[in-house]
């Protein structure tokens, strides 16, 4: 991901880039960051060094796609220099998740799972449709299905946990998430949302809400055809950070896209 976000910045002349983060052992450090996104070289090298964020001439923004490892030390320059940042790394425990909102009470802080239009579009069918059918005579099951490239480290998606998250929300706090299924689990019960984690070659990501009633059921499905839809969908937000000269506050895509 840091490869387009790099290369749909340097295409995109109301942005600078400034610096090209990654870990001091990697075997891209030192290299040019824009040749390694396959663009012209953007005289910004690869570096575990951060440059300066705080100079007050020019705003700026930190972009994060990288591990959960990564994102406390990441967390801290930004507080430290007053960065506005968006995160889009997945997989962060319930501890990190508390430092980014204790984060945000200081810098303003854009975090989505699904960086693009039309997955955080389609999370608003989801509350709609589940909205509109968990009382239906037979009753309604949710299943969520998600398939992603064999590189991702993570599993459910963070995309698939927010659906999830969302539906819930709409049905109860009774809902009980489940991950797979195997062996003789016993009947399906009403309160389950059920979870499925795919992972083949190299697919960008995709997800199908499936809502099962008795008799028929509706499919929601959403699929990234490359990932730019990220790569674009995290520098408009970094953009709406700078532009909107945004306080302190935990924001999502939502905001960023007028959908919150
Ligand atoms: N919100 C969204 O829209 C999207 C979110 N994602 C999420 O973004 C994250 C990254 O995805 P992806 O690019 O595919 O993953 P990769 O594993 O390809 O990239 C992660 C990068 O982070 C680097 N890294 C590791 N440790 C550090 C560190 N301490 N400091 C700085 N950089 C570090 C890695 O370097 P090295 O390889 O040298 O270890 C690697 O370049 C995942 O959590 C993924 O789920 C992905 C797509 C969309
Ligand atoms: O790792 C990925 O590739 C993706 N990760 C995000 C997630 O976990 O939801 C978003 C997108 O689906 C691609």
């Amino acid at each position: 991901m840091g490869r387009r976000v790099v290369a749909l910045g340097l295409a995109d002349p109301t942005f600078q880039l400034v610096g090209a983060i990654d870990h001091a052992d990697s075997d891209q450090a030192g290299q040019d960051s824009g040749s390694v996104a396959g663009e012209a070289p953007s005289g910004v090298e690869i570096s575990a060094q951060w440059p300066a964020l705080d100079d007050a001439s020019s705003p700026k923004a930190v972009v994060d796609f990288s591990l959960p490892e990564a994102i406390d030390g990441c967390i801290e320059q930004c507080v430290k220099t007053q960065s506005p940042l968006v995160v889009a790394t997945t997989g962060l425990s319930e501890e990190q998740q508390q430092r980014l909102a204790e984060a945000a009470k200081a810098i303003p802080i854009v975090w989505a799972p699904s960086m693009s239009l039309a997955v955080n579009l389609s999370m608003k069918i989801a509350e709609q449709i589940t909205a509109a059918l968990k009382d239906v005579s037979g009753g309604l099951d949710v299943e969520i299905l998600e398939r992603h490239h064999r590189f991702k480290a993570d599993a459910p998606s963070g995309t698939a946990l927010k659906f999830g998250e969302l539906i819930a929300g709409q049905l109860g706090e009774s809902t009980q998430h489940v991950h797979g299924r195997e062996g003789h689990t016993g009947a399906r019960t009403r309160e389950e949302i059920g979870y499925h984690a795919i992972r083949v070659g190299d697919n960008p990501g995709e997800h199908t809400i499936v809502f099962g009633m008795l008799g028929e059921k509706i499919e929601l499905n959403v699929a990234a055809s490359n990932r730019d839809c990220y790569a674009s969908g995290a520098l408009a937000a970094a953009k709406w950070l700078i532009q909107q000269q945004k306080g302190p506050g935990l924001y999502s895509m939502f905001d960023v896209l007028g959908m919150a």
